[in-house]
């Protein structure tokens, strides 16, 4: 069940595994992604990119623990969570002055969606500096746009950016707070920035929180050259660069043509998927042909 025995980074990641800004974050997570019914072994094939092992077969805990229809129940939330997703496209696109569809296209059979499961221990001042930390000050390196619901008890903080203050996000139980990922804020050439963000761990001696927590996804082969010019394409993030930076409509192109340039080999959403689940564990994928 543990996530280092699966190629695709699917599983259990128990307490004291997970660090952030060197210190372990107080919480315990499953990860499960939208994918391939019936896959059981990832061969790689003969065009396969290495980030194509991302894509693989979940690891279930036992249905006699968590029940039998705990995978139909899983698999059932992430496709609900896709259609919230596709609704937020097509906001996003009215709001941004998109051409219709031009966002919502990203989501295609080849998306792959992720899904955490996360239990928040409560505080214990004994472990690590601040013995409070759930989850540490970070950005979504893996994230396009992530949905969080706090099932039970309120945690999620996010930092503003023009001080110090970390603020409370009131999601509420029927609610999801939305956070923009690394890799939204790239395909923006960081005009929409990704949102710095934490979990504080629930009071000492109270009970655990829990989370579930929606990483929409992107076709692992999209290049980020091409999301940007979909967004260049907005006259709303066009005006906030002129006004930014007072340049013209040429000019901004030019600039934005300079970012893509300048990008460096993590030109697919897949490849940047892939360098950072890796750095994160400080692994290679196993060997590509290994059982999920
Ligand atoms: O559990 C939460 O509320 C947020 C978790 C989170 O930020 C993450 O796993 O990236
Ligand atoms: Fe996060």
């Amino acid at each position: 069940m543990s996530k280092y025995n699966s190629p695709h980074f699917l599983g259990f990641t128990a307490q004291g595994d997970e660090k952030t800004n060197n210190e372990v974050d107080l919480r315990e997570v499953f990860d499960f992604a939208t994918g391939t019914p019936g896959k059981t072994k990832y061969i790689r094939g003969p065009t396969d990119r290495d980030y194509n092992v991302l894509v693989g077969q979940n690891q279930w805990p036992d249905p006699n623990v968590v029940g039998t229809d705990f995978q139909d129940t899983i698999m059932e939330y992430m496709s609900c969570m896709r259609d919230v997703y596709r609704g937020v496209l097509t906001l996003l696109e009215s709001a941004l002055g998109l051409p219709r569809n031009s966002l919502l296209e990203l989501d295609s059979p080849s998306t792959q969606h992720r899904l955490k499961l996360v239990k928040y221990f409560p505080t214990r001042t004994s472990y690590g500096p601040t013995g409070s930390q759930g989850v540490g000050a970070h950005q979504d390196e893996t994230g396009w746009l992530t949905f969080v619901n706090e099932v039970d008890k309120p945690g999620l903080q996010v930092h503003m950016r023009n001080g110090t203050e970390w603020l409370e996000v009131p999601i509420g139980k029927n609610g999801w707070g939305l956070n923009v990922g690394k890799a939204f804020e790239r395909a923006t050439c960081s005009l929409i920035h990704a949102t710095l963000h934490r979990v504080q761990s629930p009071p000492a001696n109270s009970t655990p929180r829990h989370s579930i927590v929606f990483f929409a996804g992107l076709p692992l082969e999209q290049s980020y050259t091409s999301l940007q010019a979909i967004f260049a394409q907005s006259k709303i993030l066009m005006a906030m660069k002129h006004r930014d930076d007072n340049l013209s409509s040429t000019e901004y192109l030019q600039e934005l043509g300079k970012l893509v340039v300048g990008e460096g080999a993590d030109d697919t959403f897949g490849s940047s998927q892939l360098s950072m689940w890796q750095r994160s564990y400080n692994t290679k994928p196993r060997a590509a042909n290994a059982t999920g």
